[in-house]
Formats: C-alpha cells, structure tokens, sequence
C-alpha cells in the first residue's frame, strides 16, 4: 500500500472533542444542554446498533439523550404525532428519525414533518434546498464528514476534481453540493454512467457511495488521487471460518490504496465521521435556536 491512510476512527473522535468543549461551554455559560432525541421505529438489528451508538456517544459528549423506540407496527400518524411533540419540545435541539423505516412509512412524509431548525440528519427539503443554492442549512452527516476529512487532508479542495459515484438523497447528491461549495469541478455519476472507469480516472478526489461492494478497482483510480470510500457491505469471509463475514467498502481496497495517494478504510473511515457529524449538527442546532455564536470548524 502506497496511500496514506485517512482514519476516520481517530478523526472522530477528535471531532467529538470538539463537541464535548462546546457543550461544556453551553451548560456553564448559558446554562443550557444540548438535547438530541432519536426515533427508531421496528427491530432492524443494524438500526439497533447504530442508534445504541448515538445515545452513548450523545451522553459521553454530556448531551441529553433521548431514545424513542416504537413498534414495527407503528401508524404513520403516531410516529407524526411523536414527532409534533418533539418539535415543541423546548429540551430537544435535534431531532432524528433513524432510516430505513418499515415499507407501510412515508419516509419523504415523516422526514419533512420534522422542524428543519431540529433536522440534524440535513434530510428535510427546506434543508437540501437551503443546501443547493449555497445558504446555511443543516448538512447530512454522512457527507459532511466527508468533507472535513477532505479538507484536513488537502487544506483548500478549489479546482480539484471530483466525482462522486452514487445519486442518493443522504450521500450523493449533498457530498456533490458540497465539493461544489468548496470550488472543486464535480461529476455525479451512477449505475446509468457510460464509461465510468474513465470518468473517474479524471478524478483527483473519489467519492464511492453506491453500496455495491468492492465495485471499483485500484486501475480506475488516477495515481495520487483521494478516495473516500463510504460504503459498507458485509459479505462472506470464508477465508474467516465457515458461515463468518466481513466488511468491505464499494472500493476494492488492496488495489486502490496502491495507486491512490491516500484513502478511507472501511470500517473505520467514513462510519464513525457519520455520527460525530451528528452530535456536531445538534451543537450547532442548539446554538442556532438560542441566537448564539456557532462553533467553528463543524459545520460546512
Ligand atoms: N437517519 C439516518 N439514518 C441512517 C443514516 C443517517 O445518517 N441518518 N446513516 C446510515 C447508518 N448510520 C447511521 O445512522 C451509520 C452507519 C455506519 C456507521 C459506522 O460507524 N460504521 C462502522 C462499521 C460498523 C459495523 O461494524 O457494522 C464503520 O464504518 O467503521 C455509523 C452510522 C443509515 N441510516
């Protein structure tokens, strides 16, 4: 491996510093504490675990955690109401509704019943748009710890190029307004794309959220360039032991991080950012709903 690896498990955790020094500063200062409810609706065990993960890294930041956790069965009308009453809860600063939801949910309905000051996911409407024409909006996790670890590797990313593989709502489409917002020439290219091996040799920064596991292969990558590999699939890990698995980005990592110049592990890369990302939405969301300065550095 020639590339420097970029460690998004260390980078986390110095972003959830950050945040635990804001938060300290708002209880002792304005005698206020941050509050971030999530809502989990049925029993998907990925789902579980990362919204186990939210609360504890939440309260270890010395936020207030609060976990609604609700049957599969859950009407669309009751998840609603859950949420009308945590937008008018002047103890909640954030808001998250923990995604996928079951097939009988609205997910564009339930994500835009959410107060947009207190959509720290970045996913309702007033949000993206907010977001696309280049004015301060909440920022989906995801992409935004794309972006900070992009900007402390390269410093200014103006005039590079970047192409982003995947036009999803939560990564694709956010991470391309993004790069854009810090001056980088931005292809969005996806399953439709022709010739996307030579798309994305043009490419000084890679961004891969497609889901499809070790999809792209170390010769498409120019030499030199950054790969954020955002994937996470799980697949089978015979070499492990019979019926054992492990986890691979959409990067064929072995081939990539011998032409790159620096690269995300999966895991330990992009994962762990996802969530600092959140609890610095919710600092800044708190900040924002009670008039006061934001904290630089954690936000787009
Ligand atoms: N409302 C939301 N739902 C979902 C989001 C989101 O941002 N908002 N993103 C994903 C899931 N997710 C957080 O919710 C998430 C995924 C992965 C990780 C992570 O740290 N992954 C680890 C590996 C974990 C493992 O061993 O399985 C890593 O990459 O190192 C954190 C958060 C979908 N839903």
């Amino acid at each position: 491996m020639t590339a420097t690896l970029i460690d998004g498990k260390a980078f986390a955790a110095t972003v959830r510093e950050k945040v635990a020094g804001h938060v300290a500063r708002l209880k002792e200062e304005h005698g206020i504490t941050p509050g971030l409810a999530v809502v989990l609706v049925g029993e998907d065990p990925a789902s579980q675990v990362y919204v186990r993960s939210k609360g504890k890294q939440t309260v270890e930041v010395g936020m207030n955690s609060y976990e609604h956790k609700l049957d599969a069965g859950t009407s669309e009308a009751d998840l609603l109401a859950l949420i009308d009453t945590l937008n008018n809860d002047p103890a909640v600063h954030g808001i998250l509704v923990q995604l996928p939801l079951p097939k009988h949910l609205d997910e564009d309905l339930v994500i835009n019943a959410i107060d947009p000051a207190k959509d720290v996911d970045g996913f309702h409407i007033s949000n993206v748009g907010l977001l696309g024409t280049g004015q301060k909006s909440m920022v989906p996790c995801t992409p935004l710890g794309c972006l900070m670890m992009l900007r402390d590797h390269h410093g200014s990313l103006s005039g590079m190029d970047a192409v982003v593989i995947g036009r999803s709502n939560i990564v694709g489409k956010p991470m391309a307004q993004l790069l854009l917002g810090d001056s980088c020439t931005v292809t969005i290219a996806h399953s439709r794309t022709k010739d996307l091996a030579d798309v994305v040799r043009r490419a000084d920064i890679v961004v891969a959220a497609v889901g499809r596991p070790e999809m792209v292969p170390g010769d498409w990558i120019k030499p030199g360039a950054t790969v954020i590999d955002v994937g996470i699939n799980r697949i089978d890990a015979p070499e492990k032991g019979e019926g054992k698995t492990r986890l691979v980005g959409d990067c064929h990592f072995d081939s990539c991080a011998a032409v790159a110049g620096a690269i995300t592990p999966v895991p330990g890369g992009v994962g762990p950012m996802t969530i600092a990302c959140l609890l610095a939405n919710t600092v800044t969301a708190c900040c924002r709903a009670n008039g006061l300065t934001e904290p630089e550095g954690l936000t787009a």
